[in-house]
């Protein structure tokens, strides 16, 4: 008889992963039974919205950062997508609009990735029509993409009680993200509950260029519509409160443009770069 131990059978290991799908459903329904509990308390009744994009940047980061193994970084993300929207749906149902116009494949990915298949998804074919159909709606989300623009949508969310850009999404940004498009959330939201980590700001410029727009790149994420014939453009930047607005209103001023008129139209989290294994960091 040798003294080589058995090896582990693949019935064994089976097993094991048997009650470990166990304990992770078990785990699910014991989440589900918080968030029964989580509707008591929290607010939602003022803009019908369960989502809290602050809370969720926050939880996606922690997630990315203690994760380690064989599973890709990819599938955990995209499980906790789910996981926490279908959670949100659950706490108060909401429609995904979304606006194809720059791209379907990589927006539908983006809010299929985001939001799962259990939150109705709701096709657009403009920006504005998507902000419209959140703005007549309880607590629906529009998505539309962060850097790429034919339509200055955003005017529509320079009023006090209009939707507002909530979040900027992937939470987590890297190479080769499978759903990498930069896509902004937009929502009615409750006074006082904007995140404004980078606030968006609305401006009208006259005398606007090619120089006016180069001005505004090192500092800022820039969305610009310009009218030629005018000299008018409406601008859509991201700016951190801290410095933020007035570094980017003197920028254009430098750059030989004036602006004409300024509103807040939202804020997202901080973004967050996961840096590439071997650089530096983000
Ligand atoms: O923390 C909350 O406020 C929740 O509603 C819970 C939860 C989650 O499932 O973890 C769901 C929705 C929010 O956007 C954030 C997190």
């Amino acid at each position: 008889m040798s003294d080589t131990p058995n090896p582990v059978s693949l019935q064994d290991l089976r097993r094991e992963i048997d009650a470990i799908d166990e304990q992770v459903h078990t785990l699910l329904m014991r989440r589900g039974d918080i968030i029964d509990r989580l509707i008591r308390v929290k607010q939602t009744q003022e803009v019908g919205s369960a989502f809290r994009p602050a809370r969720e940047a926050d939880m996606m980061r922690r997630l990315v950062s203690r994760h380690h193994g064989i599973l890709p970084l990819d599938t955990v993300e995209s499980i906790w997508r789910v996981i926490i929207s279908t959670f949100t749906y659950v706490q108060a149902p909401f429609s995904v609009h979304a606006d194809l116009s720059s791209g379907e494949n990589t927006m539908r990915d983006s809010a299929r990735f985001h939001f799962g298949f259990t939150v109705p998804f709701v096709a657009h074919f403009n920006a504005g029509a998507a902000v419209e159909a959140v703005a007549q709606s309880r607590g629906d989300l529009a998505l539309v993409s962060a850097t790429a623009s034919q339509t200055p949508w955003w005017s529509a969310l320079e009023q006090p009680g209009a939707p507002k850009i909530i979040a900027r999404l992937p939470f987590v940004e890297r190479a080769d993200h499978p759903a990498a498009m930069p896509v902004f959330v937009i929502s009615r939201v409750a006074t006082g509950a904007l995140v404004t980590e980078v606030e968006t700001w609305s401006l009208h410029i006259s005398g606007w260029s090619p120089v006016a727009a180069r001005a505004l790149s090192p500092i800022s994420d820039v969305l610009a519509v310009a009218d030629a014939s005018s000299g008018t453009a409406a601008f859509l930047v991201s700016a951190a409160p801290s410095d933020g607005i007035e570094k980017i209103i003197s920028a254009l001023t430098d750059a030989g443009a004036s602006v004409r008129a300024s509103a807040l139209v939202g804020g997202h989290a901080t973004r967050y770069r996961v840096p590439t294994p071997g650089t530096a960091g983000p």
